[in-house]
């Protein structure tokens, strides 16, 4: 499992913002028993209809809000069947399993596994985040166990997302859109703009279940609307990669944009429109609406904190936004 608004000018201010401040306290101060509490008044884990278990929301949540925070109980070098024999590597995660807590090692043994199997092996296999802890480099990858996150089900235009914090090694769940009580709260496990065949494959191929999402399971014409969009999406991208001086013209690349957002809104793709964002600071910026540029480049840096970085991971993205901040505060 890999973890993962348009409007004529500047985007509308989505109804929860977090500035940076507020983004790091909250997250700062969570500890896993205030995450323990959250859980209490946010959600159940209840049985799905074909779906085995799953969370459903107790209340409204809001776009923006923090739904749950989780330490993983087990964590494993993804390199592990490079060096051990499997009964080795079983033999290994048992004795790691068996010095956790009581309850914890209750918690996990109880997570889905497919049926006739049995054993970490199949637990791990079935609920993991595979996680890089530095720079993504050789060996950089381990699969988490994270107990509550676990039975989050996928969806392929998910309400939630999941971003894994390699500093403090949690997992945090955050709304990507407001969600009613009783709803189900969903996450997607992995690459978050694929069409309806390729997302199949890979969780047919990879996890072993046949997705019957809201999007899967909602007729032929919705999953071609969708992918359509999702082709566009892709479409527009290379379009607006591709701009050199003598085809760029603002007006397009702001049109473009702007039905980019549409279907991120649509789709869930939220986490993957940071440089559509930015790219908006340039074009106003190059237009002389400093304003303007100075409010895109704003929604850039506060969509890089609320769905992919963790506080103080400021990686090379954050570091360019911000140089662009300075440079238009002073502009
Ligand atoms: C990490 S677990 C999620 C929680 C799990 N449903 C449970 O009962 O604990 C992943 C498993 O849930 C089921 N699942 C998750 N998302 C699904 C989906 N969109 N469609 C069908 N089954 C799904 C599959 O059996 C999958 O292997």
């Amino acid at each position: 499992m890999s973890t993962p608004e348009a409007a004529d000018g500047v985007l509308k201010a989505p109804e929860h913002s977090l500035d940076e401040e507020e983004y790091f306290s909250e997250t700062e101060e969570s500890s896993l028993n205030a995450s323990r509490s959250l859980q209490e008044d946010l959600y159940d884990v209840q049985n799905i209809r074909g779906k085995g278990k799953g969370v459903l929301a107790k209340q409204r949540i809001s776009k923006g809000d923090l739904i749950m925070l989780d330490s993983p109980a087990i964590v494993s070098s993804a390199r592990l069947p490079m060096y051990v024999t499997p009964s080795e590597g079983s033999e290994l995660l048992e004795t790691a399993a068996g010095m956790l807590m009581a309850e914890d090692y209750n918690t996990i043994m109880a997570l889905d596994k497919p049926t006739g199997t049995t054993g970490l092996d199949a637990i791990l296999k079935t609920n993991s985040f595979s996680c890089q802890f530095n720079d993504g480099g050789v060996g950089d990858e381990y699969l988490c166990l994270f107990p509550q996150v676990s039975r989050i089900n996928h969806a392929c235009q998910p309400n939630a997302n999941a971003k894994f914090i390699p500093r403090t090694l949690l997992m945090e769940i955050r709304a990507l859109r407001d969600i009613e009580p009783g709803q189900e709260i969903t996450i997607s496990y992995g690459k978050v703009d694929l069409k309806y065949a390729e997302r199949q494959k890979l969780y047919r191929d990879n996890w072993g279940f046949k997705c019957t999402c809201n999007l899967c399971a909602s007729g032929i014409y919705k999953i071609s609307e969708s992918d359509w969009r999702r082709e566009r999406f892709a479409e527009l991208h290379k379009t607006l990669e591709s701009l050199n001086a003598e085809t760029y013209d603002a007006e397009r690349v702001m049109q473009w944009e702007n039905e980019i957002f549409d279907i991120s809104e649509t789709e869930g793709l939220e986490v993957l429109v940071t440089e559509d964002l930015e790219r908006m600071a340039y074009v106003y910026a190059g237009l002389g609406r400093h304003p303007e540029a100075l409010a895109w480049g704003q929604k850039a840096k506060q969509n890089l904190l609320q769905w992919k970085l963790g506080p103080n991971d400021l990686n090379d993205d954050y570091k360019r936004i911000e140089e662009l901040l300075l440079e238009l505060k002073r502009a």
